[in-house]
């Protein structure tokens, strides 16, 4: 927008975009990319952590509206980033920001984010009435849309209109493909520390944990670590047999984007198998998905999805409520869980499930991500829970 010195404020070049599929136009200033992208919108109300949040490679083909007014504060780095491959731009493709970004203040800031989002492709936009738009998605869910950002302002609309209701929907969408390894890797990289940065896993392993990588969070693989295992991370098209044959403690099932359903197709029957021969397995968000799935449990897409770092969740095996970070879009149905899977987790808001554990095998997990990376660290005690669960199958 630019200001006429002499008649007041001129009529603003909107150059940015948002087209919904129902052909709703609402219009904005783009920033970061330029250029378009087609996704789910969702909002997340997390007050910290948006770099974290916009690599989160779960976030594929969405785009996310961050309800918390002050984004760009502390600005960008290279370093806080979820992504393993931190040359791939896996994550979310667009992002909408209410406010303009300010320079950066903070003493780990390289870059504005600005700068970091058009290098990371991510197209985005600020000037959204952000309170207007969760509202829009608290009352019709999550709606598919186009992004665009052109600086003249630009935007053959109707073609955007046409690309939005032609979009098919995450809902039927396996995009684990997209974001997950293709090869095997060793992982010892540990979480940060003020001063020293992140760390190495030093001295030998207690355990071997095989991390089944549907897109996972590099927190989560730190925070294993941590926990003194060698961690090897294996593709999500690895055979219960390549994992068996790399002699496994505990097997991890990582967070990942799309419908759960459709990834479960290849990876339900490899869990199958390792429950089977009774390893002590331990799932995260679409990980416990995969686990309900396995056992012969249902996935629904919900209509508004969880995504924050304010989530209350009632842990019933100790009846301790956490406040966590979510990030999802699909949930497990609890009345569809068999005898041998108890509800471990339920969320306070909804009173969705959020956990489950097997009753006559070693395993649990999560819907929530309590590795946070951004988010609260009150879940960090699941980590320990798998730990003790392999010390105790390796004891029997
Ligand atoms: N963070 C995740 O693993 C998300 C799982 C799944 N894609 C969902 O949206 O529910």
């Amino acid at each position: 927008m630019t200001l006429d010195q002499d008649n007041g404020w001129t009529k603003p070049v909107h150059t940015g975009v948002l087209v919904l599929a129902s052909g709703e136009v609402i219009e904005g200033y783009g920033l970061g990319a330029v250029g378009e992208a087609v996704g789910e919108v969702c909002f997340n109300t997390a007050m910290t952590g948006y770099q974290e949040i916009l690599t989160d490679p779960s976030y594929a083909a969405q785009i996310v509206t961050f309800t918390f007014p002050h984004i760009g504060n502390v600005g960008a780095n290279e370093e806080d980033v979820e992504t393993v491959d931190l040359a791939k731009s896996a994550g979310a493709v667009g992002a909408i920001f209410g406010q303009p970004v300010t320079e950066p203040s903070n003493f780990r800031a390289e870059t504005t984010l600005t700068d970091w989002l058009a290098k990371r492709g991510i197209v985005s936009l600020y000037g959204i009435d952000t309170r207007a738009l969760t509202a829009l998605i608290r009352e019709r869910g999550m709606p598919n849309a186009v992004i665009a950002h052109s600086p003249e302002g630009k935007f053959d609309i109707p073609a955007l209109k046409a690309r939005a209701a032609g979009w098919p929907g995450i809902d039927g969408m396996d995009l684990v493909p997209s974001v997950g390894a293709k090869e095997r890797y060793d992982w010892a990289e540990t979480p940060w520390k003020l001063g020293s940065g992140y760390g190495a896993r030093d001295g030998r392993a207690k355990f071997r944990v095989v991390a089944i990588d549907y897109g996972v969070k590099r927190n989560i693989l730190r925070l294993l670590a941590d926990e003194g295992c060698e961690v090897i991370v294996a593709p999500a098209t690895a055979t219960s047999a390549d994992i068996l044959a790399l002699n496994p403690d505990g097997v991890f099932l990582s967070n990942g984007p799309g419908d759960p359903a459709e990834t479960g197709k290849y990876a339900a029957p490899v869990i199958r198998d390792l429950l089977a021969k009774k390893i002590p397995v331990f799932g995260i968000c679409l990980g416990h998905q995969m686990m309900a799935l396995a056992v012969g449990a249902k996935t629904r897409k919900m209509p508004q999805g969880h995504h924050g770092a304010n989530h209350p969740v009632k842990d019933f095996t100790t009846g301790k409520v956490e406040i966590v970070s979510m990030n999802h879009g699909f949930a497990v149905d609890r009345d569809s869980l068999p005898e041998n899977a108890v509800e471990t987790h339920r969320s306070l808001f909804d009173g969705s499930n959020c956990g489950i554990a097997l009753t006559d095998r070693p395993a649990f997990s999560v819907q929530h991500h309590p590795e946070a990376s951004p988010g609260p660290q009150d879940s960090h005690y699941l980590f320990k829970r798998f730990v003790e669960m392999m010390e105790k199958a390796k004891a029997a």
